[in-house]
């Protein structure tokens, strides 16, 4: 019972006792998730994963999500390396989810860099994922429904200047939306709370956004009623992961590394000095 408290609605100095009991329920219960993601990001979101305890499963053919879909605690929808014989089994797989009332996620990965990957991107959200989490040009792109001046799968915005382009798709959808960047802002179209964590060096590694989305699943798989503490929380620890990967590593190759050694390693005492949560709203 005591339990079920602490992973209720975070108070504001609650946030690090909230973060610490989601990364524990994650280990213990080691949560099944669905990945359908881009070809890039499969090795780290798996490692990612693993190593905060949950089980990834890489399953994407459409012809075992009928029977794979219902049993996954939660599924990751993730868009990267999109192509048109891809996109019947993402959608097929978010309706399964929704269907045995299991939350979704989706990464809408350079959502604004052609017409083809807008209207699919568009086309997810209306089968009404839980959580939707991108870069700042990527939530910009989604909620304003229009092509962007596009760094492809990177931002040409700060995560600050998608505050109200992720209320207005948050209230349109439905969906949690979380904005990552040097803050991580999180809402769900009324409430705005971001995440202070993580060091600029993980914008240097390919698919760390795809890997806290995929986190951010798991966080959800384990308190799917609390949606937007989840997701501020799988963003905050994945944070204090990548700082204290960054206090061993060189560069970005040893970041990698470091990055999943600290998550795996992180502790109570990490977790509840590190965990830096604010609300904006
Ligand atoms: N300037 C920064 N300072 C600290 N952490 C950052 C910074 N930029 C990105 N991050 C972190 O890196 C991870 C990936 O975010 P981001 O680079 O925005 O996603 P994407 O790879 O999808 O563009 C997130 O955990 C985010 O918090
Ligand atoms: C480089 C690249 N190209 C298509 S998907 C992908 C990975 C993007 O990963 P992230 O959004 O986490 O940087
Ligand atoms: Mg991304």
């Amino acid at each position: 019972m005591e339990e079920d408290k602490v992973r209720g609605k975070a108070e504001p100095s609650g946030w690090p006792a909230k973060a610490w009991s989601l990364l524990s329920a994650t280990r213990s219960e080691s949560p099944l998730i669905q990945c359908i993601t881009n070809f890039v990001s499969m090795d780290l979101m798996a490692n990612t994963l693993l190593s905060a305890g949950a089980s990834p499963a890489m399953i994407h053919s459409a012809d075992e999500i009928p029977d794979f879909t219902p049993h996954a605690r939660a599924l990751c929808i993730n868009v990267g390396t999109l192509s048109a014989d891809w996109l019947p089994a993402m959608k097929l797989a978010a309706q399964f989810a929704c269907q045995s009332c299991k939350p979704w996620v989706l990464d809408p990965v350079a959502a604004g860099a052609s017409g083809f990957r807008l209207k699919a991107c568009l086309e997810l959200v209306e089968l009404k994922p839980t959580v939707i989490r991108g870069n700042a040009s990527e939530v910009i792109a989604l909620s304003k429904a229009s092509l962007g001046p596009s760094k492809g799968v990177d931002s040409s915005h700060e995560s600050t200047d998608a505050v109200e382009a992720a209320k207005s798709l948050a209230q349109a959808s439905g969906a949690i939306v979380a904005v990552s960047g040097a803050v991580d802002i999180v809402t769900d179209g009324e409430r705005v709370v971001g995440a202070h964590n993580g060091v600029p060096m993980m914008q240097r590694i390919t698919a760390t956004g795809c890997s806290v989305t995929a986190l951010i699943a798991a966080f959800v798989a384990v308190d799917p009623l609390h949606a937007l503490e989840a997701t501020v929380s799988a963003l905050s620890i994945f944070g204090v992961a990548g700082e204290m990967g960054m206090n061993l590593a060189k560069g970005p190759a040893s970041l990698r590394m470091h990055l999943i050694d600290s998550l795996y390693g992180l502790d109570d005492a990490v977790v509840h000095s590190r965990v830096s949560i604010t609300s904006f709203s």
